[in-house]
């Protein structure tokens, strides 16, 4: 047989030997090939689990409520991963996200976001916001997503469009958005200084906030509601859901308006109330909305005053105060830290009546954000001259840099 192998071999063709050598190497090799793809696929399946506990964790991390308007300056959780939260719509959409305005943040995309290491700051109303720290940029971003807000993506784009052609500079711009179905998404430069809300009620509150302080935040708002109001009446977008933590303070601690026209709050009493008194006037409710701004100003001037906390939309505080006002007892509403810093009575007192203009029940009472801030402009003036004449040097945390 070997003979005649050999000389089957010599012929140039394949003998028993050869051909058993080939397919026991054609099976082993075959053997190793789905070994391997046995051990790819284990290995898979392991980090599917590891990212589906990851994500089950820190969901439950994230279920951590807090009172509408509980202070917000501290650690609510562990740095936590956002990608845990977005992670199933990040598998479905396109990724990029709209740039709006600067150019630092051109070529972010959407998993660098769910990368990057992120702080939950809060949880309000209408989403959260986390602290989200780009190394790639070497920025701090702050990123609002947005919870059941019914706005279509093409709508929402428009508005943000919109919205940011419209410049003031006490009104913190969107620097980008992401939408899709399941995702909305909102992109601001981060304020180290936080909230007005904090200033007045969180940890600092202790320390001198000063009375001109106030009142040039007050005016700088109403400034820049003023000229929101001005610019957007005609697209019908107010700010919608003006409150203390919505207004954010730079590093000058100078005031911005956060999220203009973003969230409308129809969960508000007097904005329930006024589009039905106003459809029966043949009012268009769009400029409803712009008096229940007016309204929640007056809800930030009276905080500003009184130093106490919102509850309930601002009705208990708007009505205690005016309660207190018409038992004459008008001294006993302003805070104590202003009294003692010996501010000018008269002009608290006249700020007080701005403020109870403000919050008037009945819409068409209220004044006009730009005649609100005319008034509030004119006070300013009236506090500067009078700190000129007594050369008054402020020692609050306002002072600013040159
Ligand atoms: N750009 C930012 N920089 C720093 N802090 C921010 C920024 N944007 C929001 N915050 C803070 O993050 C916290 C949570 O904000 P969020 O807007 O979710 O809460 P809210 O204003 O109470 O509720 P909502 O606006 O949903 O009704 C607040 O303390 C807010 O002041």
């Amino acid at each position: 047989i070997k003979s005649e192998d050999s000389s089957h071999k010599q012929r140039g063709g394949f003998t028993k030997d050869d051909i058993l050598k080939f397919l026991g190497c054609f099976f082993s090799g075959l053997t190793v090939l789905l070994l391997i793809i046995m051990l790819f696929c284990t290995k898979r399946k392991k980090e599917e689990a590891q990212v589906e506990a990851a994500a089950k964790s820190a969901a439950v991390e994230y279920n951590i409520t807090k009172p509408a308007y509980m202070p917000t300056n501290f650690k609510t959780a562990p740095p936590p991963i956002i990608k845990s939260e977005f992670s199933t719509a990040s598998a479905v959409v396109p990724s990029s996200l709209v740039v709006l305005t600067s150019p630092e943040v051109s070529g972010i995309r959407f998993e660098n976001l769910l990368m990057a290491p992120a702080e939950l700051l809060g949880r309000g109303k209408h989403g959260s916001v986390y602290k989200v720290f780009s190394e790639e940029m070497g920025t701090t971003l702050a990123v609002k997503r947005i919870k059941d807000w019914t706005i279509s993506s093409s709508d929402f784009k428009q508005r943000l469009q919109r919205l940011d052609r419209v410049k003031h500079p006490n009104v913190l711009p969107a620097l980008a958005f992401y939408s899709c179905r399941q995702e909305k998404l909102l992109v601001y430069e981060y304020l180290q200084n936080g909230s007005l809300f904090k200033l007045l009620h969180g940890s600092q509150a202790g320390k001198t906030f000063d009375w001109s302080s106030r009142l040039d935040i007050a005016s700088s708002v109403a400034d820049g509601l003023a000229f929101m109001h001005q610019e957007l009446r005609g697209d019908g977008i107010a700010h919608g859901n003006l409150k203390s933590s919505n207004i954010l303070l730079t590093k000058n601690m100078e005031p911005y308006i956060s999220e203009y026209g973003l969230m409308l709050d129809s969960q508000d009493p007097s904005f329930a109330a006024s589009v039905n008194s106003n459809k029966e006037k043949g009012e268009d409710a769009n400029q409803a909305i712009f008096r229940v701004d007016v309204y929640a100003f007056g809800v930030i001037l009276l905080e500003l005053l009184t130093g106490k906390l919102v509850q309930g939309e601002g009705l208990d505080l708007a009505n205690w105060v005016i309660s207190v006002v018409r038992e004459e007892w008008t001294s006993e509403v302003f805070d104590k830290i202003l009294i003692q810093e010996g501010a000018s009575e008269e002009r608290m007192v006249h700020l007080l009546q701005i403020a109870i203009k403000c919050v008037d029940r009945s819409q068409e009472a209220r004044p006009s954000i730009n005649e609100i801030a005319a008034m509030l402009s004119t006070l300013k003036e009236d506090e500067d001259k009078s700190m000129d004449i007594s050369g008054f040097t402020s020692t609050s945390i306002f002072e600013r840099s040159p």
